[in-house]
């Protein structure tokens, strides 16, 4: 529990009356941004921020120490920060509403005093209560959020593509590649990243700081005009859309020379493995590196020689909390016909039950049934997002001790029902 003397209080989303960011919201905004180490900032970035958080409807929390000295702290400075903001998750049979928490920090003069586990437990039990299904974040550090209920989903790591000489691929090019002013995608950027979305399993829905990001309103050192990034988009052979990429060199001095890819969003595969050869076509460049590969990118099997493509900053991607086991687990697909009674005990009691599960065409129907009744796989809540997006094959959770199946050969027969090709991937973080 946090001390008395902590306030915990909503931060509006205000202005003052000259149309001005409030200074309670840009006390909020500079204290979460010292937490990640960046400069305060300007009345100009307070704008874009502001204006970015109505447009993601946030909810901000900041918590207040009134015992601080007046006279050396502005009061309207948290200790601590909050926010949590809706999307969707695509959980491969359907999207799911989905509460996305972030911009979570707390001061050193207050840490591991139980601030951040009153914030989530507080924000999780309300957003079960709004009906979210699940909940999800990004997290600077692994071993945070797994007591909250929070099991990772999906890997990500950066993707370096040696690009010296010819880069040869298996398949002849189609359709073409246009490059364009980052403008330009004010439209396409949203409409291709949904068409992404809608289809890929662990998919998160975007903020809108995506958006001005795409279009270089924003860049990488923050809410602000980038002028070195470039654009381009690809067309099928019917001259329709499908996929953008954005870039920017990396300079002269950093050796490899590299070209960094900020965004990649394709709504086929033909159209990400185009956007590649456009990027790999780049003279002068001897790198392309781009920050949210898959655990296996099909971009080596594309390529005559895979042994261009070298992986590194290997990490965790998106963790997902499930809060209600009927409704995610309803909007996941499944293989086979069966059934199976699954047991979840949850440190904070928000999705603990005993569910049975009827399996048949693709798709299960999960109901909650008496606690006591006979479980044949029980798990804790960690488990429940791996299991919902399949991140790993049961017999895998099983070894890692994240699933306990009751019998013999009942992982296998589980799997039989629950295990789906591919991994989910997520291509943003927030
Ligand atoms: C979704 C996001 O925004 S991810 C970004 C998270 N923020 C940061 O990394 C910024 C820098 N760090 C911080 O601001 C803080 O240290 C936080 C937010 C990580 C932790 O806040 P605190 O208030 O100190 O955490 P709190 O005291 O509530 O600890 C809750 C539990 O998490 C554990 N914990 C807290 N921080 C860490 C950590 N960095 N690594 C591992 N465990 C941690 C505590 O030991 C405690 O465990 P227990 O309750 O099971 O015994």
């Amino acid at each position: 529990m946090t001390a008395e003397h902590l306030r915990i209080e909503n931060v509006a989303l205000a202005r003052r009356e000259d149309g001005t960011a409030s200074g309670q919201f840009a006390a909020w905004i500079n204290t979460a941004w010292e937490g990640f180490y960046h400069k305060p900032a300007t009345a100009d970035q307070l704008e874009q921020m502001l204006q970015s958080h109505e447009a993601d409807a946030r909810v901000l929390t900041g918590v207040y120490d009134d015992t601080r000295p007046a006279g050396l702290v502005d009061p309207l400075v948290p200790v601590a920060t909050f926010a949590s903001f809706a999307k969707t998750l695509n959980a491969g049979a359907g999207l799911l509403p989905a509460h996305l928490v972030t911009l979570v920090t707390v001061r050193p003069t207050h840490r591991r005093r139980g601030i951040l586990r009153e914030l989530m437990t507080g924000d999780l039990t309300r957003a079960k209560a709004a009906g979210f299904p699940v909940a999800a974040l990004t997290a600077t550090e692994a071993t945070i959020y797994g007591r909250f209920g929070f099991g990772r989903v999906t890997e990500q790591q950066d993707l370096q593509l040696d690009v010296r000489g010819d880069v040869r691929f298996h398949a002849a090019a189609v359709g073409s590649v246009v490059q364009v002013a980052p403008e330009k995608l004010g439209d396409i950027a949203g409409t291709l990243f949904e068409r992404f979305h809608e289809t890929r399993r662990g998919s998160v829905g975007r903020q809108e700081s995506y958006i001005r990001h795409a279009t270089a309103r924003w860049g990488d050192d923050g809410p602000e005009p980038d002028p070195k990034q470039r654009a381009a988009v690809y067309l099928d052979a019917t001259g329709e859309v499908q996929g953008f990429v954005t870039y920017a060199f990396a300079g002269w001095d950093p050796k490899p020379v590299t070209l960094n890819v900020r965004d990649l969003v394709a709504a086929t595969e033909v159209a990400r493995r185009e956007l590649f050869r456009f990027l790999a076509a780049h003279d002068l460049v001897e790198r392309v590196s781009y920050p949210f590969a898959a655990a296996n990118d099909p971009l080596g099997w594309a390529l005559e020689d895979a042994a261009r493509i070298g992986y590194s900053e290997r990490g965790h991607g998106l963790w997902v909390r499930v809060l209600d086991v009927p409704q995610a687990f309803a909007a996941r697909e499944y293989r086979g016909t069966g059934n199976f009674t699954l047991r979840v005990e949850d440190p904070l009691d928000l999705a603990s039950g005993t569910y049975g599960f009827e399996v048949g065409d693709g798709l299960a129907v999960v109901t909650r049934l008496d606690d006591d009744a006979p479980a044949t796989v029980s798990c804790d809540a960690v488990a429940l997002g791996p299991l919902l997006l399949s991140a790993a094959g049961v017999a895998e959770l099983h070894a890692a001790g994240l699933l306990r199946a009751e019998g013999p050969g009942e992982p296998e027969r589980l799997g039989r029902l629950l295990d789906l090709p591919g991994l989910p991937h997520a291509i943003n973080g927030f």
